[in-house]
């Protein structure tokens, strides 16, 4: 069976959990990168000597070697630094985009074709990062965060209202940090609004957990952030590429006049197939919704001046 191949760059908590997720569905044959190979090798020997006892079936290899990822069908990024108690992940552009922009030039070279899900931190500006320098179209560019913070608001309503995170849908929309934008609208219980089920106040309750979740996770962990439900959530996106679902996921897509905004990437619906993002999906927010998703936009903007000014212009 022919299987694609995908690169994992950044073989830490956040890859190496991804991996070890993809290589169990069979969505790929692997390659982690990461600075560190013998890490890289040793992960992958250890995800790979897991197959039979799991019962999946694919090549995983680990390198330090760029020229490996040739080929590649998906390159997903998560190198870089996490964040730590008491951080904001806007404190970690400067490092992140030099790391960022290093790892952008390898895959313009070497996996020319690939479509990137950007996972590093701060997510809405390090995708940005990866476009400009890449020069790839926005289709094959696009970030991982909108997935993970709405799987954060199925579980909180699922445990409030004790019925299986399966039936719960959520959307969170919006910039990854305290300004995201969870689309009440949006989220339903069996088929069931949410508003009929929750009261206002709970649910005002859950929207701001669901704000905070990264930083709850941080908070508890003390030694770096999540990396269980940011793999699962890779993992949602990758599958729907490379086995061309076209799910509608919240997504870090470029925008070019959805949503009045033009040329920045942020988090909305949009259908993930073959083509990477085939089409960004527009709803309905109600006024405040709007609000905080412009509040949104104003801080990715703030950012990616940053990062810009950080890694020079065109990203270089
Ligand atoms: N978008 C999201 O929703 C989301 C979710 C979780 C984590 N993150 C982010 O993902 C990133 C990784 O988190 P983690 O928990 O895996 O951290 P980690 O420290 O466990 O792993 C990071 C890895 O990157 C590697 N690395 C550093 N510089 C590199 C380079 N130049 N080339 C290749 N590899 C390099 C390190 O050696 C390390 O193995 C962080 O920025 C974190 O904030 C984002
Ligand atoms: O919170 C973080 O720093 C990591 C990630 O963005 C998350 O939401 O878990």
């Amino acid at each position: 069976m022919h299987l694609p191949k995908i690169a994992m760059i950044g073989a830490g908590q956040v890859g190496a959990t991804a991996a070890h997720l993809i290589a169990k569905k069979e969505l790929g044959n692997l390659v982690l990168v990461d600075v560190d190979a013998g890490m890289a090798r040793g992960k992958a020997l250890d995800i790979a000597e897991s197959g039979p006892v799991a019962g999946f079936d694919v090549a995983v290899s680990g390198t330090d070697d760029y020229a490996d990822i040739a080929g590649s069908e998906v390159v997903v990024i998560t190198a870089g630094m996490a964040r730590k108690p008491g951080m904001d992940r806007s404190e970690l552009l400067r490092k992140n985009v030099e790391i960022v922009s290093g790892i952008a030039r390898q895959v313009a070279e070497h996996a020319p074709e690939a479509y990137v899900i950007v996972v590093t931190n701060p997510l809405d500006a390090m995708v940005c990062t990866v476009k400009e320098v890449t020069g790839f179209p926005p289709n094959r560019v696009m970030g991982m965060a909108g997935v993970l913070d709405s799987a954060r608001m199925r579980r909180f309503i699922s445990q409030e209202l004790r019925v299986s995170g399966k039936d719960v849908t959520a959307m969170v929309l919006g910039s990854h940090g305290d300004r995201m934008v969870p689309v009440r609208g949006s989220s339903t219980v069996g088929g069931i609004p949410i508003t009929e089920l929750l009261s206002a106040e709970r649910l005002e309750a859950i929207v701001e957990r669901t704000r905070h979740g990264g930083g709850e996770v941080v908070e508890l962990l003390k030694t770096g952030s999540a990396y269980y439900a940011p793999g699962a959530s890779i993992t949602e996106m990758v599958e729907s590429i490379v086995r061309d679902q076209r799910r509608i996921r919240p997504v870090a897509a470029y925008l070019q006049g959805e949503y009045g905004v033009s040329d920045l990437y942020i988090g909305v619906p949009a259908i993930i197939g073959s083509g990477g993002v085939e089409q960004v999906v527009e709803i309905h927010l109600t006024e405040a919704e709007r609000e905080q998703f412009d509040a949104s936009v104003e801080s990715v903007r703030k950012l990616i001046a940053e990062a810009r000014a950080v890694s020079g212009p065109g990203g270089a």
